[in-house]
């Protein structure tokens, strides 16, 4: 095998070939295997290689080139994906693979390989990844063909926080010196040369897979939370391949191929990745860069009217295989657990999105000698044409196609100019508006920042003012907890003694009433002593009314029948005796009885008078005397109740005042919270907006700066390059010239320098032309600092200002502190004074309980005198009450009975007619008058009982001293 560099011409030629056809940009998903981390973590992502599509949780992409699940093989990968377009390369194309995904999802697994791996077989081996296998493969096939030459060049690039790094250049030179630059190959629109990266020829697999593990430990990878050597830039490895072949026509075929290899940074989730500080800045540049491909694909596929390319490195580089000619498969990897379900979701879409990428795949052309020596031959006759012209018109020719273009671009060019300069006077329009919106803004700012600095103060004042009325408040009611405790204990006592002397009423009231429950006793046996003084008066009177009836009888007997008078006189003169003997005994005993039971209620009678004065008078006494009792302890209860009710109504009023007061203010202090919330939010909004908003101008002005420097840049380029190609044609021409005709005239010469000083001409005009823009730029970079300046020096103003204010509202704070401490001390004042007014109404308070005390306890003491005064009383009158009633009762129980009187007589007089019923009548009485006799008895001596017990109010003295005791202020 033999490779030697080709030293011919690489031009092209289109026109020999057919249009391209479309073809739509390659995507393939792969699912990496769960790692350690998500042992514990749900599978949601499932992959159908058959259907195509990718199920994660209930959404389904599909539609995709190839999908790998898991447990998918590289060597599967390499062999569906990639082994065509090594093929496609070594057939002239330019052909992309790159990777997209989340970080730690496989990429560089998928490009490079498993650790260690590079070494194997690329058909066979299962860590190998696609770059070396795919370089493998090229040299496989490169060897295996006949009658070519070839060279293999490699280049090796990283694009970090948006600066292109050669990974392959000396590790000496300071990587600043190695920074490349990106442009488009003049001989082919839309594809991108990397220039200033070392192109390293390389000639087996060997040398590749040492440059490329030179490279990859020269790029920037770091540990992140979700992935321990994660790749910090994108990779661009590019294999070029030219092949020289030998036609069967004897024609030369040039061929020239471009693999790409991509092996994008993660895309991350800041937070998710831990990222921080440098880690967050290349997170941010990489999202960035991301987000530009992003972008790109959107409009690729929205057929948006400009697709950004130059919005970063990244989509610059990529431009060619981005709906350019190139053959492009991007493998979109994907994590298969739900922790990571967003990101997944998102690459999906992402994918989705580049299938729609159509791309036109353009064979770099094969250029044979036979039609490098037409071009040339073609290009010499419009020279010679040019020439003539120029010789005849004494002047420069330019045919019309070429004037017209020239012209043509003049005017572009120009409009292009006039419309930037346009462009730059908008925009410094627009940054002197912003700058004074900016100033004006910042003094707003400054007033609101005031306004709001103060409210704080103030604010802050007011909490202060706030916690020492709270304690204030706190100690207060704490002391006004303390006097309601001691005056609801003296109102307890107040109330106790009040029931104890409501007691002692009920006592006086219940002897009251037990002595009037005696009264109807007593009345009861006057009753009974009457009924049977009455009983005893109708018997007299019914002996009266039967004895002259009987005596006129037996008179009108004895006349009537003489005979039967003389019989019966001796019968009737016996019974007149025993008539006449009866009567007067029976008369006395009436009369004995009668007598004694009226001495007996005579006596009754006294003793109840007796009784009932005395108990009235001594009722009435104990009354009067509780009442005043009653009335004194409720005057003086009332009094201090009244005391103590207005005292504490004092109190809660003034509580209640304080509390309004406080109320009052922290009301205040919330309306002044709001207010400077408000303030602030709203100042910070207006900042943030003012921020946001200068940022967005500042960043449109650094845009349109770059767009500007860029396409001058690009004009300059271009002129550059339209100017070089000019010279070059007629260095080439003259050289042409010279070798065909050896020895053109000075004139020729001339000619032709007369040819070049009028393109310089040109060429002057046009830099002359780009370089009046730049003092407009540099004037707009000064007035930008000037703002800048101004803007400094107004922030040093408000500054100052805001100083001023600071102490304005520190003198402002001690005189608000100061009022603030009079008014805690007038408030200690009150509170000492309620205090002492409080201890003075509590003194008085006492000393008026103790005299109650007291008066109660004498006028106890009275009543218990007066009450064992009357005890003895009665217990002198009452022996000898006793003693008679006794005798009384004796006298009554000694009288004859019912048999006694009337036994004998009963069965005599029975029997006989008419006087059978006054009788029957008498004994009735009799009967009632010994039941009344006995309850009469009975109820003297309940009475005299209750009389003889003085154990109630004993007991009822004892409870009114104890309670009299406890009425005592602690
Ligand atoms: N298909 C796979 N089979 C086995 N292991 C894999 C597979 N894909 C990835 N891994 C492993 O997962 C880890 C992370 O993979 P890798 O470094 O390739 O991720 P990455 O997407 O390049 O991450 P970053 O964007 O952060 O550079 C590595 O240890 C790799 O070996």
């Amino acid at each position: 095998m033999a490779s030697s560099v080709v030293h011919m011409s690489e031009k092209k030629k289109k026109a020999s070939n057919p249009a391209p056809a479309r073809s739509n940009v390659a995507v393939a998903i792969r699912v990496r295997p769960t790692n350690d981390q998500e042992v514990k973590d749900t599978i949601v992502v499932r992959t159908d290689p058959v259907d195509r599509s990718v199920h994660i949780r209930t959404k389904i992409f599909n539609n995709f080139e190839r999908v790998y699940g898991p447990s998918s093989l590289q060597s599967d990968i390499y062999r569906e994906l990639v082994k065509k377009q090594v093929e496609d390369v070594l057939r002239g194309y330019n052909c992309t693979i790159f990777a997209y995904g989340q970080t730690g999802t496989g990429k560089t697994y998928t490009m490079e390989g498993g650790e260690g791996s590079i070494e194997g077989d690329w058909e066979t081996d299962e860590c190998t990844g696609i770059i070396p296998r795919s370089a493998q493969h090229i040299f496989s096939e490169l060897s295996a063909r006949d009658g070519i030459e070839y060279i293999v060049r490699l280049s090796y690039v990283e694009i970090y926080n948006e600066e292109m790094i050669d990974l392959l250049g000396s590790t000496a030179v300071d990587e600043k010196q190695q920074h490349i630059r990106l442009f488009e190959d003049p001989a082919k629109k839309g594809s991108i040369v990397i220039s200033g990266a070392e192109e390293v020829p390389v000639r087996c697999r060997d040398d590749v897979y040492r440059l490329l593990k030179q490279g990859t430990e020269k790029r920037r990878t770091a540990e992140t939370l979700m992935n321990k050597r994660s790749s910090r830039s994108h990779s661009v490895l590019t294999i070029s391949v030219l092949i020289r072949e030998q036609l069967p026509t004897g024609e030369e075929l040039v061929k020239q191929g471009k693999l790409r290899l991509v092996d994008l940074a993660g895309s991350e989730n800041i937070g998710r990745s831990g990222a921080e500080g440098k880690r967050a800045k290349e997170a941010g540049n990489i999202n960035t860069s991301l987000l530009a491909l992003g972008r790109v694909i959107n409009a690729l596929t929205t057929n948006g009217p400009h697709v950004p390319y130059r919005e970063s490195k990244l989509t610059r580089l990529l431009q060619d295989s981005l709906g350019g000619s190139s053959i492009t498969t991007i493998i979109a990897t994907l994590s298969p657990t739900n922790s990571n379900y967003e990101e997944s979701i998102s690459t999906l879409e992402y994918a989705h999105r580049a299938m729609n990428i159509k791309n036109k795949p353009e064979v770099n052309e094969n250029v044979n000698k036979k039609d490098l020596f037409k071009e040339y031959a073609g290009q010499m006759e419009r020279l010679m044409r040019e020439l003539k012209a120029a010789r005849e018109k004494n002047g420069v020719y330019l045919d019309q196609e070429q004037y017209d273009d020239m012209d043509k671009k003049m005017e572009t060019q120009k409009e292009t100019i006039a419309s930037l300069e346009e462009q730059l006077e908008n925009t410094l329009e627009l940054i002197k508006k912003h700058m004074a919106d900016i100033s004006l803004m910042d003094q707003y700012y400054g007033k609101a920042y005031c306004r709001v600095r103060s409210l704080e103060e103030r604010l802050a004042l007011r909490v202060d003012e706030l916690e020492e009325t709270k304690l204030a408040m706190a100690k207060e009611q704490h002391e006004h907890d303390l006097t309601k405790r001691a005056l609801n204990r003296s109102r307890l006592h107040a109330d106790e003694a009040f029931s104890v002397a409501t007691g002692n009423n009920e006592i006086g009231w219940e002897a009251i009433q037990e002595l009037q429950r005696i009264h109807p006793r007593v009345d009861c046996i006057i009753e009974f002593a009457n009924e049977n003084k009455e009983r005893g008066e109708e018997l007299a009177r019914s002996i009266d009314s039967i004895v002259p009836p009987m005596r006129e009888e037996n008179e009108k007997r004895m006349k009537d029948g003489e005979e039967s008078v003389h019989k019966s006189i001796d019968a009737v003169e016996s019974l007149k005796v025993a008539v006449s003997t009866e009567i007067p005994t029976t008369r006395t005993s009436i009369d004995t009885a009668t007598e004694s039971v009226e001495s007996a209620l005579t006596r009754l009678d006294a003793i109840d008078g007796k009784c009932e004065e005395t108990i009235e008078t001594k009722t009435k006494e104990l009354i009067e005397l509780i009442e005043n009792g009653k009335a004194s302890i409720e005057f003086v209860i009332h009094s201090a109740l009244t005391r103590l009710a207005r005292k504490s109504e004092e109190a809660v009023n003034k509580v209640e005042e304080m509390e309004k007061k406080n109320e009052e203010m922290r009301k205040e202090m919330e309306t002044l919270r709001a207010d400077a919330r408000g303030a602030i939010e709203s100042a910070q909004k207006k900042r943030r907006e003012n921020r946001e908003e200068m940022e967005m101008k500042k960043k449109e002005m650094m845009e349109m700066m770059t767009s500007w420097m860029e396409s001058v840049s690009t004009l300059n380029e271009k002129i550059e390059s339209e100017q070089m190609e000019k010279d070059e044609k007629v260095a080439e021409t003259l050289q042409t010239m010279g070798d065909v005709e050896m020895g053109w005239t000075d004139q020729t010469d001339e000619m032709c320098e007369e040819l070049k000083s009028v393109m310089k001409e040109s060429n002057e005009k046009t830099y002359n032309e780009i370089s009046s823009c730049i003092p407009t730029l540099v004037g707009m970079v000064g007035s930008t600092e000037e703002y800048g300046k101004k803007n400094g020096e107004s922030i040093d103003e408000w500054k100052k200002e805001r100083t001023i204010v600071k102490g304005e509202m520190m003198e402002k704070h001690c005189a608000s502190l100061a009022t603030v401490m009079t008014s805690i001390n007038n408030l200690t004042e009150i509170h000492s004074k309620t205090r002492e007014i409080t201890m003075e109404e509590l003194e008085k308070i006492n000393s008026t309980m103790m005299k109650t005390k007291e008066k109660v306890n004498e006028d106890m003491k009275r009543v218990e005198k007066i009450v064992k005064d009357e005890i003895e009383k009665m217990n002198e009158i009452l022996p000898k009450d006793e003693e008679q009633t006794i005798r009384v009762l004796k006298e009554m129980k000694s009288a004859p009975t019912e048999e006694e009187l009337y036994g004998e007589e009963e069965e005599e007089e029975r029997g006989e007619g008419d006087e059978e019923n006054g009788e029957r009548d008498t004994f009735q009485k009799k009967k009632q008058l010994r039941r009344s006799r006995f309850r009469v008895r009975d109820s003297i001596l309940v009475a005299r009982e209750e009389l003889h017990s003085p154990n109630k109010i004993l007991s009822m003295r004892q409870r009114v001293e104890e309670e009299s005791e406890d009425t005592s202020f602690d």
